[in-house]
């Protein structure tokens, strides 16, 4: 299995050649569950995510202690669409305001442990506007997806991946709805809270990207076309962690449409990856039920960043640590049912 890709004829390779969960491990782990102080199933859907979690890890017991929270951040062409409340500068502003810890995202990275990351893509080279032309030429494209990979950390366990780009929830809209169909208004929502105009406008900007790159091939193709450079990133980042074995925890409506891009182009890509929460955007919810994805949470964020997965993270922890550390009947004295 090739380690770093140069070509996207060798992503796509690298990627259909993932290895999936180890099935000794995913069979130890429910052997365990089924032994521990609890009447069966008594743990809901926390012992399903234990047991998913220790296959892709490898081990019937495992533990989280290396969460890694990687921000990628790009700039869109399509914003001189007037698609955003708020301007493009915002970008680079928010990507110093990461870097001097002031984020959101900050503040849930540090409270979960978690290592966190920022790749600014480029950013004072906008991609191409899409109702004119593809975001991303095929290299840009190849360039952006590589700085996902190489982000990834071999050494982390869990993997969260955010983004920062004013008018990419127009990108994810367009993205979502070249995958999945429908009419452009079932995908396109407020993003940072534009108003009825701006939600007119912005469906007729994903309308017309959709008329005009929706035939471009498959999910990593309409990525190309229509996506950002951090949508590209999040994908490569995800794709890494898939082939390292390395859990995903999915953010909101952007993360979301770029992790359905990687799965449409290759069935099982996103098997390593749960929904972290459902986000406020239009949309989000019937993308989640297109890559039958059930969220962890429903807190009505709208965000991006990768804030709803880092919430997520102390569901997962939880999940884990009552699996792992939890004594069995017979440890205990405990009589079973
Ligand atoms: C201060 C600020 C911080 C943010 N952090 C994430 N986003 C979120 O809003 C943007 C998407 O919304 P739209 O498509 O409407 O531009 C993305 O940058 C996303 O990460 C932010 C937006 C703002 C304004
Ligand atoms: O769901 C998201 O990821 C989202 C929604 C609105 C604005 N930014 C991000």
């Amino acid at each position: 299995m090739s380690d770093r890709f140069t070509t996207l004829a060798a992503f796509r390779e690298a990627l259909a050649a993932a290895p999936g969960p180890d099935p000794d491990a995913t069979e130890g782990a429910q052997a365990r569950n089924r032994q521990l102080t609890k009447p069966p199933g008594a743990l809901g859907r926390l012992e399903d995510l234990a047991i998913w979690y220790a296959g892709w890890r490898g081990t019937d017991r495992p533990r989280i202690a290396a969460p890694q929270v990687i921000v990628f951040a790009g700039n869109h062409g399509v914003t001189a669409q007037g698609v955003s409340a708020f301007p493009a500068e915002v970008t680079v502003q928010m990507v110093a305001n990461f870097e001097a810890g002031g984020a959101a995202i900050n503040q849930l990275s540090t409270l979960a442990g978690a290592k966190m990351d920022v790749y600014a893509l480029s950013l004072d080279t906008p991609t191409a506007d899409f109702t004119q032309a593809p975001a991303m030429d095929e290299a840009g494209f190849a360039d952006a997806l590589r700085t996902g990979w190489d982000a990834v950390d071999p050494g982390a366990d869990l993997v969260i991946v955010g983004e920062m780009g004013i008018g990419n929830t127009t990108s994810a809209s367009a993205l979502a709805h070249a995958l999945f169909g429908g009419a452009a208004e079932d995908w396109v929502g407020r993003g940072t809270g534009v108003d009825a105009a701006g939600l007119a406008n912005k469906t007729r900007v994903v309308r017309e990207g959709v008329a005009r790159h929706g035939a471009a091939g498959d999910g990593l193709d309409l990525l190309c076309c229509l996506g950002g450079r951090e949508l590209a990133a999040m994908a490569g980042a995800i794709a890494r962690a898939r082939v390292l074995r390395i859990p995903v925890i999915l953010d909101g409506f952007i993360c979301s449409a770029a992790a359905a891009a990687l799965e449409a182009a290759c069935n099982g890509a996103l098997d390593h990856a749960v929904a972290g929460h459902v986000s406020a955007e239009a949309g989000h919810e019937t993308l989640l039920r297109n890559l039958d994805k059930a969220p962890l949470l429903a807190l009505g964020m709208r965000l991006g960043e990768g804030s709803g997965a880092a919430v997520a993270i102390h569901l997962l922890r939880a999940a884990v640590a009552c699996h792992s550390g939890m004594s069995t009947f017979e440890e205990a004295g405990v009589a079973g049912g």
